[in-house]
């Protein structure tokens, strides 16, 4: 590569990605296991496996022998393998990475694969620069893969000075191409290597450490630890059941809010969770107990960009004429493009100012290019018209204006995984919507969820994933939707990568931890998760630790399955 080469980020590679495959013609498609070729899905699908096949240090030359050694393997093991998709990335993988070169760029994975094949393979490159560090150290080594555990070794060649530091049942990253068995097999690969195991655990209490310890005793190839803690037993882990998503979620919103008042910060509390799916329903509860909070690495539901449009053209046919409309007018009047740019509006805002009228009612009263003033006067139709279709529920309103203005076909014609997760965010909002009896009392809940959590300095409620949890810390915390079908989830591959999820997931906190599941979520039902069974009975009450003497409907329910459960043993 030239110097001053550019780097294209995971957003990048999937636009290339995707014109690559669009360019090709359908009938030389791969037939496709999971959605139509080209979709949204499929693209993230090669651009892991361009990704995967980087790790493995696999060049664009390389890689018909390296699929094909692959397919052959599993074939042979009588495991299923999707070879048309395979062969097919082979040529894309070529592809994509001239696009690159002529762009003189890099990808991550570049940046990682380049350098370790050139120390491979070029004594005198590996020398420069295995020359250069003393020693080299590398934290979370449990979660490297190939390509990143050979550069480490190929670095610290000359010094003979490697030092790791990992935890090994927190590998949470083998879908990424994390591969565990680096640090398992540390000290044969490096004969000699010394191991320091740091056992004294200084974050949890010792109930919360033994659960712990117990669920991650059933991963068989783990190295064996034996942690203690000085900070005195604790309380208890709280295991409570629910029949609905929406009673568990009211049910942590409450409790959040009595650990608050009883004196503890709002962000010495979070809610951990398997899937960031599961975060709306909590979401809403938080909001309806007005508990300030946010979502760690995610905008909050009612910010994102469709849901704001939605409820934009909810208030547009509400009331068109009145002032809370005008800035939604502003905001959708032109999305799906109409053909109205900052001239048209202009002339639409001057005319409502001459003559005292709505934006709604002057759009159709200016003189705008032909094709622009058709749209228009066809949208502002459509709003005024949804008024008189008497009994219909508030989601059936914002599914019809959805549809009729065309702003479900707008983001349909575009399959960027934007688009596809706006479209789930508005199927979840319909759902939302059919709770609220007025259109006032849904947008008052909005923006109370726009503004309320989130603006008060940085006392709120983290909601986070297990894997975004990881590495930090907090006194409570609530781990909903601990269920067989979510958590490990009924199509799990790796069922020990679970268990260290669940591992990770209790150790975030520092006194107390609640886990709490539900028999139906999502129109589905389940059993507790098989986690929760791992815990020892001394380790855990079925209630919240407050009420221990008196369990609410649910634990005594729970109660009866628990002790069901427990006779069987772990
Ligand atoms: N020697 C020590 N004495 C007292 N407290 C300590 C000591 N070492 C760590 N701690 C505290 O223990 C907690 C956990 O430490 P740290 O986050 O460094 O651990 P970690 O191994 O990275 O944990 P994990 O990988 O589980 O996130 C922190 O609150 C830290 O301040």
């Amino acid at each position: 590569m030239r110097s001053g080469f550019d780097i294209r980020d995971a957003d990048d590679s999937l636009a290339i990605i995707r014109r690559l495959i669009r360019a090709v013609p359908k009938a030389q498609l791969p037939d496709p296991q999971e959605g139509a070729p080209g979709d949204a899905r499929q693209i993230r699908k090669m651009a892991e496996r361009i990704s995967r096949l980087k790790e493995n240090l696999v060049t664009p030359e390389t890689a018909a022998a390296h699929v094909e050694a692959m397919i052959h393997t599993r074939q042979s093991a009588n495991r299923f393998v999707d070879h048309d998709s395979w062969r097919f990335v082979i040529g894309l993988y070529a592809r994509y990475q001239a696009v690159l070169r002529d762009q003189n760029a890099a990808d991550f994975g570049d940046l990682l694969m380049w350098p370790t094949l050139a120390m491979l393979h070029d004594p005198s490159y590996h020398r420069r620069w295995t020359g250069r560090f003393t020693a080299v150290m590398a934290d979370e080594f449990q979660d490297v893969n190939h390509a990143q555990h050979l550069w480490l070794a190929l670095l610290s060649k000359k010094s003979g000075e490697l030092f790791c530091v990992g935890d090994d049942s927190q590998s949470i990253y083998s879908w990424r191409g994390a591969k565990v068995g680096f640090l398992r097999n540390f000290s044969t690969e490096f004969p000699g290597a010394k191991i320091f195991k740091l056992e004294e655990n200084f974050r949890s209490t010792s109930h919360i450490l033994d659960a712990a310890n117990a669920v991650i005793s059933y991963d068989p190839s783990r190295i064996e630890k034996s942690l203690f803690t000085r900070r005195g037993e604790g309380m208890p882990i709280e295991v409570l059941g629910f029949s609905y998503a929406t009673e568990e979620a009211a049910a942590i919103a409450r409790e959040i809010g009595r650990h608050a008042a009883a004196g503890t910060a709002w962000h010495d509390m979070a809610v951990i969770y398997r899937q960031n799916r599961l975060s709306w329903v909590l979401e809403e509860a938080l909001l309806h107990a007005h508990v300030p909070h946010e979502i760690v690495g995610d905008v909050g539901f009612y910010q994102r960009m469709a849901v704001k449009d939605a409820l934009a053209l909810l208030t547009l046919s509400a009331c068109p004429d009145e002032p809370q409309s005008e800035e939604a007018f502003r905001r959708v009047a032109n999305r799906p493009v109409r053909g109205l740019g900052a001239k048209g509006l202009g002339m639409i805002e001057a005319k409502a100012r001459d003559s005292g009228l709505s934006l709604c009612a002057a759009a159709t009263r200016v003189r705008l290019p032909l094709k622009c003033g058709r749209a228009l006067d066809s949208f502002v139709q459509i709003v005024r018209r949804t008024a008189s279709r008497g009994s219909e529920t508030i989601g059936q309103r914002v599914s019809w204006l959805l549809e009729e203005t065309g702003y479900l076909d707008m983001l349909r014609a575009d399959d960027t995984d934007d688009a596809v997760s706006q479209r789930e965010n508005l199927a979840e909002l319909v759902a939302l919507a059919d709770g609220f009896q007025r259109v006032e009392h849904l947008m008052e809940h909005a923006a109370l969820a726009s503004v309320a959590p989130g603006e008060k300095g940085k006392d709120r409620v983290q909601l986070i994933t297990m894997h975004r949890a990881k590495g930090l810390e907090f006194r409570h915390v609530f781990l909903p939707a601990w269920e067989e079908a979510v958590f490990p989830g009924g199509m799990v591959r790796n069922l020990d990568e679970e268990r260290r999820l669940a591992y990770v997931a209790l150790t975030r906190a520092m006194e107390q931890a609640t886990i709490t599941f539900c028999d139906y979520r999502q129109g589905g039902s389940s059993a507790p998760s098989r986690f929760i069974d791992d815990i020892p009975l001394q380790n855990r009450i079925t209630g919240w630790n407050h009420v221990r003497h008196e369990p609410c409907q649910t634990s005594l329910r729970w109660m009866q399955a628990g002790r069901a459960l427990d006779a069987q043993g772990p």
